[in-house]
């Protein structure tokens, strides 16, 4: 695991030309049914209100509506064209990616291909010389760590990112909202109930499983809207690679989206909808997860290490 240089830039002599992957589409959203609108505008109607607000009130409803299916098609993440890396190192060259909205999406790749160096891009430790980062729709290719923060991006780096010298019940009130700091301890404790019986315990003598539970916990506190996940299963016990991924799970059933980097492959594809494989710096696979559990796909585009 290399450190980061905070906010390096790479080289401006990078391969910001080159023609990125093509990305598979969101679900589409299906159409609305404008019949069902039109019973409970009859509905109302036996109601008896006014006129005017039978006839202004659907309308309202359909535009609502159309607003939040409309809302619901632009990804939680978006990448295209990014070109990243360290100093004078690329290491994405021209990586194209979406996360759908309320989806978890596995990125695979080898040792080094440069998966860790991507969602240090997307969390803004990194800065591309070339593409664009959008959220939401939001361009967030130029904001600060912090600021992506505000808008619900959490980054679980692998290492866990945990203040260690400081205890369980301190990690988790620094990431509440002021005034929010019991309902954080609680929705922690809810999630990881070990957590609850080592609040006081400094987060450094806590077990590697405990350690990662507290990473998620302390993400978990914040109701992100997207989570980035790198390497949550390493070195774990399989029991507590269970119990995180079964997290995961459900925070995703919940409706955050996930991005989510690990080595242990089957479990990510267990829980993600849509995978891709980095190779080198570039998506050499996007597509549902399912297609990448098939033996061929995966010896294809899993299998081996990068040189
Ligand atoms: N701080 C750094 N400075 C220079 N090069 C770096 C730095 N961190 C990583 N690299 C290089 O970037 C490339 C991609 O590394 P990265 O950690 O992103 O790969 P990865 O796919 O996450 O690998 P792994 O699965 O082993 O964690 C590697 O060649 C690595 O040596």
């Amino acid at each position: 695991m290399t450190t980061p240089t905070a906010g390096t830039p790479v080289s401006e002599s990078s391969t910001a030309g080159q023609t990125p992957t093509a990305k598979p589409e969101p679900d589409a959203v299906p159409a609305q049914d404008a019949g069902a609108e039109d019973d409970a505008a009859a509905d109302t109607d036996a109601a008896a209100p006014s006129a005017a607000h039978v006839a202004a009130q659907p309308a309202d409803v359909r535009e609502e509506e159309a607003a939040q299916a409309k809302e619901e098609t632009i990804p939680a993440l978006d990448l295209s064209g990014v070109v990243s890396g360290y100093e004078d190192t690329t290491v994405l060259r021209g990586v194209s990616l979406t996360v759908p909205r309320g989806t978890a999406v596995a990125l695979l790749g080898p040792n080094g291909a440069g998966k860790t160096t991507l969602l240090r891009t997307v969390c803004g430790l990194l800065r591309p010389t070339a593409g664009r980062v959008e959220m939401e729709g939001t361009d967030i290719t130029r904001l600060a760590p912090h600021r992506r923060a505000r808008l619900g991006l959490c980054h679980i780096p692998e290492g866990r990112g945990i203040f260690r010298s400081l205890t369980v019940r301190e990690n988790l009130i620094m990431q509440s909202f002021p005034g929010g700091e019991s309902a954080a301890i609680e929705r922690a404790v809810e999630a990881f109930p070990v957590l609850g019986e080592r609040l006081t315990q400094t987060a450094g003598t806590l077990s590697g499983g405990q350690q990662q539970m507290l990473a998620m916990a302390q993400a978990h506190v914040r109701s992100p809207k997207l989570i980035l996940v790198d390497e949550a299963s390493l070195g774990l016990a399989p029991v507590i690679v269970d119990e995180i991924f079964a997290f995961l799970q459900a925070v995703s059933a919940e409706g955050t989206s996930l991005l989510l980097v690990d080595q242990f492959v089957v479990r990510a594809l267990g829980i993600a909808t849509t995978a891709y494989v980095l190779r080198r710096g570039e998506i050499v696979f996007g597509g549902p997860a399912a297609e990448l559990m098939s033996e061929d796909v995966f010896a294809r585009y899993v299998g081996g290490a990068e040189d």
